[in-house]
């Protein structure tokens, strides 16, 4: 089933939540909408739901107008963070609740249910738990049972509101790998809410950037990393590290730093910001031709095969920058305590004046 958001609208008061938001969801897609807090996601899911009314546009599933269809009549599964089981009933009790409390005419008879209690259980791997109460589950294991129990009406659209924002960082990622791939198995359309870059990048195949009742930018994680729509998009997909300083044409310079960049005419003289992304630096003894950094090392953090360094800029502003490396080009580095090392960017990008983003740029 595809989703079709119009001109949404939705106000809390005087208070803007939605301004004109239009949405396309291809039937199957597994569509994240990320942004800040306050940003108005749960907003629109809730809309899309039918629990919220907008106060202008409309909601489509495929080509029919849900707008003011009640949110029963939907056929929307739901996912919150807190997994909401009932706590007198058994896993596949709860997973049977929605089924057994259809009316009489849709109800399927005992056995078809307890035949497609089983099945789910088996599909969020929870079979050998059935007898189990929620107090019995860890908090990964309860959002599995609420996320079967959400599929038990086999419907068309999953809506799922943070639905690992509870759990440690482990198990998030265990089940979010897990969803792409129970994903892939049933037919169903998915948009769930998450505040995580990470969770979004790696869940979605569609990403919606959002920020203050506005969405910013859609495309896959690749589209929107790589080519952010807006200075905000760029902020907000990972950590950035800002450098300001002065560009004549040819060469940027800040303090005793300097970098030559050619940005193609793009960028006027005068005031110019560059962001660096953490992975998109290397460190070195010395400076090269182009590139005049000097930085010294303030801490560092290993996990797994990157090494995090903080680098505290040497004659050039008092910001401390983050850079990543893989472990093997940080052990050939091996520096002493008090070295001077020379930061390497492979590429930046440019904000102009006004503030918007300029041209990526590679030193030379
Ligand atoms: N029922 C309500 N009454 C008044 N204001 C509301 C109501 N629901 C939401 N808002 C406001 O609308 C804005 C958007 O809220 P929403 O919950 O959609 O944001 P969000 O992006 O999901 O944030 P979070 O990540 O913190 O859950 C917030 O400023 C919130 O305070």
């Amino acid at each position: 089933m595809s989703i079709r958001v119009e001109s949404i609208r939705k106000t809390f008061g005087a208070f803007t939540a939605l301004e004109d938001i239009n949405l396309d969801v291809a039937r199957g897609g597994l569509v994240g909408l990320l942004g800040p807090s306050g940003s108005g996601k749960t907003t629109l899911l809730r809309i899309i739901a039918g629990l919220e009314k907008p106060d202008r546009g409309r909601v489509f599933f495929h080509d029919r107008d849900v707008t003011t269809l009640d949110a029963r009549r939907r056929r929307v599964g739901f996912v919150f963070q807190q997994y909401a089981l009932f706590r007198h009933l058994t896993v596949a009790d709860n997973v049977a609740f929605g089924l057994r409390m259809l009316p009489r005419a849709e109800r399927p008879p005992r056995d078809a249910i307890r035949a497609r209690v089983r099945e789910l259980l088996e599909l969020v791997q929870m079979d050998t738990m059935a007898g189990r109460y929620p107090a019995q589950l860890s908090g990964g294991q309860k959002q599995r049972v609420a996320l079967a129990r959400a599929l038990a009406l086999k419907p068309e659209v999953l809506l799922l509101d943070e639905p690992f924002g509870a759990l440690d960082a482990k198990v998030r990622k265990e089940l979010r790998r897990w969803l792409r791939h129970l994903h892939e198995q049933i037919d169903v359309t998915s948009l769930f809410v998450t505040h995580d870059q990470e969770e979004a990048m790696e869940v979605s195949d569609q990403v919606v950037v959002m920020s203050q009742g506005r969405v910013e930018q859609v495309g896959s994680p690749v589209e929107v990393y790589e080519h952010p729509a807006s200075r905000f998009v760029f902020d907000f997909l990972g950590h950035i590290n800002a450098l300001e300083g002065h560009y004549d044409g040819t060469t940027w310079r800040a303090g005793d730093a300097s970098l030559r960049l050619d940005t193609h005419g793009a960028c006027p003289d005068g005031a110019l910001t560059l962001y660096l992304r953490p992975h998109e630096a290397t460190l070195s003894h010395a400076p090269d031709e182009h590139a005049h950094l000097p930085v010294k090392l303030v801490a560092r953090s290993v996990f797994g095969g990157t090494v995090t360094l903080e680098l505290a800029p040497r004659g050039w502003g008092d910001q401390v920058l983050e850079v990543e490396l893989d472990r093997d080009t940080w052990q050939a580095l091996s520096p002493g305590r008090d070295d001077t090392l020379y930061l390497l960017p492979r590429a930046l990008q440019t904000v102009t004046c006004d503030g918007d983003l300029g041209p990526r740029v590679r030193p030379g």
